[in-house]
């Protein structure tokens, strides 16, 4: 064939061709884009919509965010090239959506989470997710987590004696947060001693928040979110390089506790000093295990299957973590060792990003808000005086004000600042007259529902009071979830809680901080979990009476 002839196949063939799969193209997608006119949004331009205004760093993309969603209501759009986001910010909103058994699949964003996640509780979905939900749940219960606390006290204090290196100076207290979460979730959940790992924690939580990094830039910059050209690109390898340092270290922790569960071994290895453990026997008497509401960071009137009476689980699922899994995958074929292996790579990311970013938020406050700080103090004084005995069980329901603190925290600053959804279906919203059009990716920005002056006067303002019973108790059940809420809720709520209490009694009742910067000149980033680009830069004080 001639270039005649190559020129008329292009002109009769491929031309028709293009234009008859654009014209169904653009009719496909009619009616998603008459119904996301209607949504309030800012200008874009053709074809690329938002896409350039997403080009800056981490924390400009969120300043622009975050300024946008004063500019237009409760319900915003953006376009991201073809892909549609709707952010919803009104509780009445988020309810539709969170409280739903329909809409509880992840938006296509989760996919870039796979090399390293596989499909794990986060980002499964169907008759998998809800398989393994049922599974997992039940080892969050108050119960196994009570027989954690021995454990959550001895790193708790382990971290103190690191931290002391550091007194007087400024430090960035997320590094040693990040440490100390990774170990905590190893001896708990994993029930192995850290001692057992020849790799460090530290790296591996650094692995972590560099994976995080990337998969913003992949949510954000729109030419990396096709896998062909990602993998041309520098990130591939670097990805690659950093899964490698995250899996080595959750195949170690398995290969472990099968040796472990081979000889007889039940439970956790890690050590727990006989000083600890009598102590903590002789002060406990609370017997209470179902506790609910706000005490485990969600409103009283949200109930999950975490919230299960302590009679109604079976002494078979009062298990930890990775003992049930393996002992589940022995005893019939509810589990793979694939699937086991994604599991742990999900809690171990979940159960320590999150809680590391939330607990040196909560530092940063009390160095910025000092009046607050000596409140903490004076509650902490009233419940253990001058001694150093650990904290029980019954300590911790007796911190009401640190609570109240953490719960303000988790509100200005909550660690999963956005979750994402993707319906199949319309959904008709209940705060404006405006319908989600199926097949876009749903935006719940749990920061902005957070902060509505309608909501919580003086919203940008840090006041534990906010979660005091009486002004608590009329407020929209949606609008505060950190923790998401629904039958997606967050499987670590409960954990996260006990865990957070402990470690920060036991700095606090160390500690006095301070922090030279100003709130207000925080630099903040929304990558998957929520940062201060800055960095969580602190002092720390010896308090007179425990040092
Ligand atoms: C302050 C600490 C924490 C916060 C703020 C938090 C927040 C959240 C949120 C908002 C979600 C929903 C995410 C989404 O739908 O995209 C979630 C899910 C999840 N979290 Fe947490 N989390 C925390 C700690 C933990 C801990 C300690 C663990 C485990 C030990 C954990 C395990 C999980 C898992 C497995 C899911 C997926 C649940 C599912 O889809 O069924 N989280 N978390």
């Amino acid at each position: 064939m001639g270039v005649a002839g190559a020129t008329s196949v292009f002109y009769y063939f491929l031309v028709p061709t293009l234009i008859l799969w654009y014209a169904y193209y653009k009719l496909s997608r009619r009616r998603m884009e008459v119904l996301a006119d209607k949504i309030p949004g800012p200008k874009g331009i053709p074809l690329l919509g938002n896409a350039l205004q997403l080009m800056g760093s981490s924390t400009q993309i969120f300043n622009y965010l975050y300024a946008e969603s004063f500019k237009h209501g409760r319900v915003v759009k953006i376009w991201i090239g073809p892909k549609l986001l709707v952010f919803l910010t009104d509780p009445r909103d988020v309810e539709i959506i969170l409280s739903s058994h329909v809409v509880i699949d992840k938006a296509p964003e989760y996919r870039f989470f796979k090399p390293w996640l596989g499909n794990g509780l986060l980002i499964s979905t169907g008759d998998v997710w809800r398989a393994h939900r049922k599974l997992i749940a039940p080892t969050f219960h108050l119960n196994v987590l009570k027989s954690f606390i021995n454990l959550f006290n001895v790193n708790s204090k382990q971290t103190v004696e690191k931290l002391k290196k550091e007194i007087g100076r400024e430090f960035d207290c997320h590094d040693y947060m990040s440490e100390a979460t990774v170990e905590i979730l190893l001896e708990t959940a994993m029930g192995v001693s850290k001692k057992t790992q020849d790799q460090s924690c530290f790296d591996y939580a650094m692995a972590v928040m560099k994976m995080c990094d990337i998969l913003h830039l992949r949510h954000t910059k729109f030419w990396l979110r096709s896998d062909l050209i990602f993998n041309l690109s520098q990130y591939a390898g670097y990805q690659k390089k950093l899964i490698h340092t995250i899996h080595s270290l959750t195949k170690k922790v398995i290969k472990k506790k099968k040796a472990d569960l081979k000889m007889g071994i039940r439970g956790s290895t890690a050590e727990v000093p006989e000083e600890i453990k009598l102590k903590i026997k002789e002060k406990e008497t609370v017997n209470k295990t179902t506790v609910e509401g706000l005490s485990y960071g969600q409103s009283s009137g949200l109930k999950d299957d975490l919230d299960v009476d302590d009679n109604d689980i079976g002494e078979k699922k009062r298990m930890a973590f990775l003992d049930l899994m393996i002992e589940a995958s022995q005893n019939g074929e509810m589990i793979s060792d694939t699937e086991i292996k994604e599991q742990v790579d999900t809690i171990m990311f979940e159960g320590h990003d999150t809680t590391a970013a939330g607990s040196s938020f909560f530092l940063c406050m009390m160095g910025v808000h000092q009046n607050i700080q000596n409140k903490v103090h004076e509650e902490l004084d009233t419940i253990f005086g001058d001694s150093d005995r650990p904290v029980t069980f019954a300590d911790t329901m007796e911190m009401k004000y640190l609570e109240r603190c953490m719960m303000e925290t988790l509100r200005m600053y909550p660690p999963v600042p956005i979750i994402a959804r993707q319906s199949n279906q319309e959904i008709n919203l209940v705060s404006e007259n405006l319908t989600v059009p199926a097949g876009c990716t749903i935006v719940i920005s749990t920061f902005k529902v957070h902060r509505h002056a309608d909501i919580y006067p003086n919203p940008e303002k840090f006041n534990p009071d906010n979660f005091l019973p009486e002004n608590f108790a009329n407020r929209h059940y949606y609008s505060f979830i950190p923790f998401s809420a629904g039958p997606r809720s967050c499987v670590g709520r409960k954990y996260a809680m006990l865990k957070l209490k402990i470690l920060l009694a036991t700095i606090m009742r160390n500690f006095h901080v301070t922090s030279d910067i100003k709130e207000q000149d925080f630099q903040l980033q929304a990558d998957i979990i929520l940062k201060r680009t800055d960095g969580f830069r602190i002092k720390l004080h010896p308090r007179k009476s425990k040092a």
